[in-house]
């Protein structure tokens, strides 16, 4: 059942240590990759991520719809024939990807589903991509959408893939992490603009630590086919975690946070909420193994953001604006659309409540703080999505009654959120049944 939470702070500053979990990004790609390997990389510093969870529960758990159905050291195995296995990964978007082609070069019949959510989340630019490799893959319900039955006898029929790159880079990122195991190897086209580039670079950068060599010439991207190293892959922090707490640090009047782990170099492009932040006078300094942030108050620097290299930013620096009365332009917010929900609809719902217009116009977004108001209590609906949840969180800094919708949804990404808020001054009531 769906609980609402109260959040309270007092005072004015933002003081403590705070462990994040490990990145719910780099746990995914490291978990298909260990299971692609056939146990020679391991996984370190998992991430507790209700989806990072659930991917290593279906790659670890189940040997049957595990690594041993894929093609490599298995191509001849005969086709499983048994009722199909059917797969649930509720809203988890990555996981949802990557078990797309990892299981559609397997033997065996799959058939993977998702949460409500999911089946409007589009797959068919992936699917397309793998039936022409080799794969039989069919749509359950609607065409181009989850629940998808992904029937096995993989037999790759080329090496040379077109994709667009302005949906999801997660497509891409599905297609390399498997493109090693593939007979013929993958020579992958980007047709268009590369959306959230950073992830494909992670998914580079971690094949790269698994042995996995690579050529990136303009907008073709080359994977031979080629064994995975022994070795173990270790997880970072979660930098999209992280910003919440540069969000907070931006609303106190004072702020002295360390984040453990966290390293000026990182394979997620969402490290530059460092940046970012900096124009919200927030300090990173990487000392001690970890980042302090340490606030100062100062006038807004830039007030154009542009977050198609870093959309799971988005909404944190949105409500942080909004909160501050910035009329920031943003752009790079399109595939915001079609994420666990449609997140621009979701913050201009929300942000009316304290007055703020958030306006699209083409592919430009402005945020119009002229009639913002921060009323005494605000009722954040939070739309099954964690970001909602926890971008919208700092706001009890500035409205002493915040109440929060369905507290569970940050399981998601960061299980810990209301624990961690809790140790630097915040009150996590539950909200009595009404
Ligand atoms: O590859 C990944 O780990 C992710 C890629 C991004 O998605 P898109 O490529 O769809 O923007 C991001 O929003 C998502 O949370 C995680
Ligand atoms: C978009 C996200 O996740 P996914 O696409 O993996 O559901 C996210 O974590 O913000």
């Amino acid at each position: 059942m769906k609980h609402n939470i109260i959040l309270t702070k007092q005072g004015q500053s933002a003081r403590g240590t705070i462990q994040l979990t490990g990145s719910k990004s780099e746990c995914n790609r490291a978990l298909v990759i260990e299971a692609l390997s056939t146990g020679k990389v391991k996984v370190e510093n998992i991430s507790d991520a209700a989806d990072t969870v659930t991917l290593a529960g279906i790659l670890r758990g189940n040997e049957e719809i595990g690594a041993e159905s894929v093609i490599g050291e298995f191509q001849n195995t005969q086709r499983d024939t048994r009722t199909p296995h059917l797969i649930n990964i509720g809203p988890a978007g990555t996981a949802m990807r990557f078990l797309t082609a990892y299981y559609a070069i397997g033997n065996e019949e799959v058939v993977l589903t998702g949460s409500e959510r999911m089946k409007q989340r589009p797959i068919g630019v992936l699917v397309d991509a793998l039936r022409s490799l080799g794969a039989f893959i069919e749509y359950e319900e609607n065409e181009g959408y989850p629940p998808i039955i992904l029937k096995g006898n993989f037999q790759q029929q080329t090496r040379n893939i077109t994709i667009k790159g302005n949906i999801s880079s997660q497509y891409i990122t599905a297609l390399l992490l498997i493109a090693a195991k593939l007979p013929l190897g993958l020579e992958l086209h980007i047709e268009g603009e590369l959306t959230s580039r950073p992830y494909v670079e992670m998914t580079l950068a971690m094949l790269n630590q698994a042995g996995i060599g690579h050529t990136w010439t303009e907008n073709v991207i080359s994977i031979e086919h080629q064994n995975f190293a022994e070795t173990s892959l270790h997880v970072e922090p979660d930098w999209s975690a992280a910003s919440y707490w540069y969000a907070i640090a931006a609303l106190s009047d004072e702020a002295e946070l360390f984040l453990p782990g966290l390293t000026s170099y990182s394979l997620q492009g969402d490290s530059v909420i460092t940046e970012i932040m900096a124009n919200f006078g927030i300090t990173s300094v990487f000392k001690d193994g970890g980042v302090y942030l340490t606030k100062e108050p100062k006038p807004l620097a830039r007030k154009i953001f542009d977050m198609k290299e870093c959309p799971d930013l988005a909404q944190t620096v949105i409500v942080v604006c909004a909160a501050l009365g910035h009329n920031a332009t943003f752009t790079g917010l399109e595939t915001l659309k079609i994420k666990e929900t449609d997140r621009v609809l979701a913050l201009q719902t929300e942000l009316a409540k304290i007055g703020v217009k958030l306006i699209e116009k083409g592919q430009v977004y402005k945020l119009d703080c002229s009639e913002k108001q921060i009323p005494q209590r605000m009722f954040v609906s939070t739309y099954d999505d964690h970001r909602m949840a926890m971008a919208f969180a700092p706001l009890a800094i500035v409205i002493p009654g915040l109440e929060i919708e369905d507290a569970d949804v940050v399981e998601k990404s960061y299980p810990a959120f209301w624990t961690d808020l809790q140790k630097v001054g915040f009150t996590v009531q539950e909200k009595a049944e009404s």
